[in-house]
């Protein structure tokens, strides 16, 4: 089942706008991550969605399942599946009455009999691998195990489209995971629509096919998670995915001055951001011609498949972090405390109404 929105707007009351008039298309099977700050409308646009809020009526926008226009019609007449962080399960019941429960409560005609409910109820429990828990309370499983029950119960009645607000929001990073590949799995497997709120990007980058960067009750960009990184449509979605340094300055006569920091470069005089991805910044022991940005290392994690380096220096607004590959520590020797130089490999630069200009290799690309 497809969703479509056009011109979705929220105001509450007189505390402004929440949501923007939004636009958004959700093809059939696809699993879309809505990603932002705190307070962007990434719950306000779901519970939307969901029927739990209504939008505003001027605009007078409009929501789509398919072909059918929802926009009035009641949450549960919509046919959706939710996982909420705070959704809790019925205390009182089993772990196997949890997922029947939509069931038993459907009016008797669309009831399936209690056979049915059954081998549906176990066949949910088998996928999430919980089918030996099924007479278990909530209170003597997991945190994990109960969101996983919670995933079933969604999915018992066998909805077109799954909403899912922070599942997995308050357990830990190793269970995240786990249910992660979880709800990916199951996706694929039963063929549903599916959003899911976050505010943990690396989440939303792995899970999603697509995701929606919102701030400020718009949405900034839509894109796959590749496209969103690798060609971002306004420097608030470039500083949003992923670390960033700036460097900061005036240029004049060829050079890029910022306190004692100093880069040469072909920019036009007056004064530059320049945004540089962790990655982009090479560390080395001497400046090189083209680039003189002394730093002092404040901190160094050779944990991962990269060593993670902050930087500190006077001309520097923030402190800066490089990755780099365990070789290059190892030849450098790092330590914290240590100075050395930095030396951009290539850099990123945006307009003054944040549109990206294009990315640019520095004037010495060295290795
Ligand atoms: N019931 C409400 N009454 C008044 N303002 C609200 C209400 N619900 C949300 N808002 C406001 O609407 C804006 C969007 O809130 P929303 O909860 O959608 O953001 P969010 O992106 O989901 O944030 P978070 O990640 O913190 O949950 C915020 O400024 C919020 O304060």
């Amino acid at each position: 089942m497809s969703i479509r929105l056009s011109d979705i707007a929220k105001h509450y009351g007189r505390a402004g706008r929440a949501l923007e008039p939004v636009n958004l298309e959700v093809a059939e099977g696809e699993l879309v991550g809505l990603l932002g700050p705190s307070g962007s409308g990434k719950t306000t646009l779901l519970r939307i969605i969901a029927g739990l809020e209504r939008p505003d009526r001027d605009p007078a926008g409009r929501i789509l399942f398919g072909d059918r226009d929802v926009t009035d019609v009641h949450v549960r007449d919509r046919r959706i599946g939710f996982v909420f962080q705070h959704y809790a399960l019925f205390r009182h019941m089993t772990v196997f009455d949890n997922v029947a429960f939509g069931l038993t409560v459907l009016p008797r005609r669309e009831r399936p009999s209690s056979g049915e409910i059954r081998a549906r109820v176990y066949r949910l429990l088998e996928m999430v691998q919980l089918e030996r828990f099924a007479e278990r309370y909530p209170a003597q499983l997991s945190g994990g195990q109960q969101q996983r029950v919670s995933l079933a119960r969604a999915l018992a009645l066998r909805p077109e489209v799954l909403l899912l607000d922070e599942p997995f929001g308050a357990l830990d990073a190793k269970v995240r995971q786990e249910l992660r590949r979880w709800l990916r799995q199951l996706h694929d497997e039963l063929g549903f629509t599916s959003l899911f709120v976050t505010h943990d990007q690396e989440e939303a980058l792995e899970l999603s096919d697509r995701v929606a960067v919102m701030s400020h009750g718009r949405i900034e960009q839509i894109d796959t998670p590749d496209a969103l990184y690798h060609a971002p449509a306004n420097r608030f979605v470039f500083e949003f995915l992923g670390d960033v340094n700036h460097l900061e300055g005036e240029v004049r006569d060829g050079v890029l001055t910022c306190g004692a920091a100093r880069l040469r470069t072909s920019l036009p005089e007056g004064r530059e951001r320049l945004l540089l991805r962790p990655h982009e910044v090479r560390l080395a022991e001497t400046p090189s011609p083209e680039a003189h940005l002394p730093a002092t290392v404040t901190a160094v994690s050779p944990v991962g498949a990269e060593v993670r380096v902050e930087l500190a220096a006077d001309w520097m607004a923030e402190p800066w972090l490089a990755t780099l590959r365990h070789a290059d520590y190892e030849r450098l020797g790092l330590t914290r405390g240590q100075r050395l130089f930095a030396v951009p490999r290539r850099w990123h630069r945006f307009t003054a109404d944040g549109r990206p200009q294009p990315a640019a290799p520095a004037r010495a690309a060295a290795a």
